[in-house]
C-alpha cells in the first residue's frame, strides 16, 4: 500500500478520500488452480482482507447475469408497501426483513440509512423459505436460488483454492467447515440504501465493522463502500469495477486461519446525495457448529459468534462502547478514524474496554 500522496482520491463533500487500489483475482484462473493466481489470492487474504474478483470470464459470466436479475427483483420488492416487505418481520438474525434504521449509522446520533432483506440458504436448500409474497412466484423464487447456488458455488471454489494455498488437507481444509447440509446462517442479504445526505439526515450509510462471514461476495455496482486497510487510519473508497465483484474475509475465516488472514474493516457512506443505492452480499458462514478460538482467546461456536456480533451490530451505541472492541471488529486492530467531510461531525472513535 503505497503512501497516502501516491493514492488516488475522489472528491467526496468538498475533500479529496483516498481510492484504495485491490488486487484483482481471475475467478478462471482459480477454477484451475493456477499456481500464480492462488498464491495471490493467498496473499490478499493474509495482507489485506479483500480483493476484487473478476468474473467477465466465460465461466464467472454467469453470476454476473444473476446479479442482474436479482437487481431487477430488488427494484420491485423495494418498492411494495413496508407491510408486503415486513411480511414476516426479521425471523431470525439471518433472515427476513430489517427496515431502515434498525441499526447504528455511520456518523455520530445517526440510524443506519439502509433497509434489508436475507434469504437464508439453508431454507432455500430445504425448499422452504420464509419469503414475503410479492416474491414467491417462480420466476422470483428461481432468481433467487440461482444468486444464493451462484455464490456459493464462487465462496466455495475460492475458500478451496485457499485450503490448497496453505497446504491443508482432509478435515483440515476450510471446506470441511462449510458443508452444505450442515445448518448454518449462510444468507443472502440485499440492501437498498435511501437517499441521505451526511450533513443533515438522520439514517446515513452502514456503521463500520467486520463481517462475521467466513466470505463475503459483494455486489455494488455504485460507489458508497470504504474500506480501512491494516494500518491505514484513514476510510477510503472502493471503486466500482465492471464484471468484478468484491470479495472479504471476514471474522470466520479469520478464526480458522489462525487469526493469520485479515478481516477487513469497513463501512458505506452516502456518495451522492440524491442517489438510491443497492447492494447484494452473499455471506458464506461456516457451519453453526464449528468451534473457533476468537480474538479473546475464548472457544466459541461459529453460531455463538453470529448471535453475539449480531446483538452488539443492532445495540444502541452506549452498549456497541461496551463490547470488547474485538467483538465489531472481529480482533483487527483499531486505531482512532480520520474522517474528512467538510463541516459535518467527525466519527466518534471506538474506545478499548
Ligand atoms: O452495502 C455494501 O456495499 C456493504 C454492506 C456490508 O458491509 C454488510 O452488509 O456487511
Ligand atoms: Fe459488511
Amino acid at each position: 500500500m503505497g503512501s497516502v500522496e501516491q493514492l488516488k482520491t475522489v472528491d467526496w463533500y468538498g475533500t479529496p478520500v483516498p481510492v484504495y487500489p485491490m488486487d484483482t483475482i481471475d475467478f478462471g484462473k482459480i477454477l484451475s488452480a493456477e499456481e500464480e493466481e492462488v498464491d495471490r489470492l493467498l496473499r490478499c487474504c493474509q495482507r489485506e482482507g479483500f480483493f476484487y474478483l473478476d468474473l467477465n470470464g466465460l465461466d464467472g459470466r454467469r453470476f454476473l447475469d444473476d446479479q442482474k436479475e436479482t437487481l431487477d427483483l430488488m427494484y420491485r420488492f423495494f418498492d411494495a408497501p413496508l407491510e408486503a416487505k415486513n411480511q414476516f418481520g426479521l425471523v431470525h438474525p439471518h433472515l427476513g426483513y430489517e427496515g431502515l434504521g434498525s441499526r447504528t449509522g455511520v456518523l455520530p446520533n445517526t440510524k443506519d440509512g439502509y433497509e434489508m432483506v436475507k434469504v437464508s440458504r439453508d431454507e432455500i436448500q430445504k425448499g422452504k423459505p420464509h419469503i414475503p409474497d410479492v416474491l414467491k412466484n417462480s420466476t422470483d423464487m428461481k432468481i433467487l436460488e440461482n444468486a444464493i447456488s451462484g455464490s456459493n458455488i464462487v465462496t466455495k471454489a475460492l475458500l478451496s483454492a485457499l485450503s490448497n494455498a496453505m497446504g491443508l488437507t482432509g478435515t483440515d481444509r476450510f471446506e470441511h467447515n462449510h458443508r452444505n447440509e450442515r445448518p448454518s446462517t449462510s444468507t443472502l442479504a440485499m440492501m437498498h440504501y435511501v437517499p441521505s445526505d451526511p450533513k443533515t439526515s438522520k439514517n446515513i450509510g452502514h456503521q463500520k465493522h467486520t463481517d462475521i462471514s467466513s466470505l463475503t461476495l459483494l455486489f455494488a455496482e455504485q460507489w458508497g463502500l470504504q474500506i480501512r486497510p491494516p494500518g491505514t487510519r484513514e476510510f477510503g473508497f472502493v471503486e466500482p469495477k465492471e464484471g468484478c465483484a468484491i470479495v472479504n474475509v471476514g471474522d470466520s475465516l479469520r478464526f480458522a486461519s489462525g487469526h493469520t488472514f485479515m478481516s477487513c474493516i469497513h463501512r458505506v457512506v452516502p456518495f451522492k446525495a440524491e442517489e438510491h443505492r443497492y447492494s447484494i452480499a452473499y455471506f458464506l458462514r461456516a457451519d453453526n457448529e464449528t468451534m473457533f478460538k476468537d480474538s479473546e482467546g475464548r472457544n466459541i461456536t461459529a453460531g455463538q459468534w453470529h448471535d453475539e456480533k449480531f446483538y452488539v451490530f443492532k445495540a444502541l451505541p452506549e452498549i456497541q462502547a461496551l463490547a470488547p472492541p474485538s467483538m465489531l471488529f472481529g480482533g483487527m486492530k483499531v486505531e482512532d478514524d480520520y474522517t474528512p467531510l467538510a463541516g459535518a461531525p467527525q466519527e466518534e472513535p471506538i474506545e478499548a474496554h
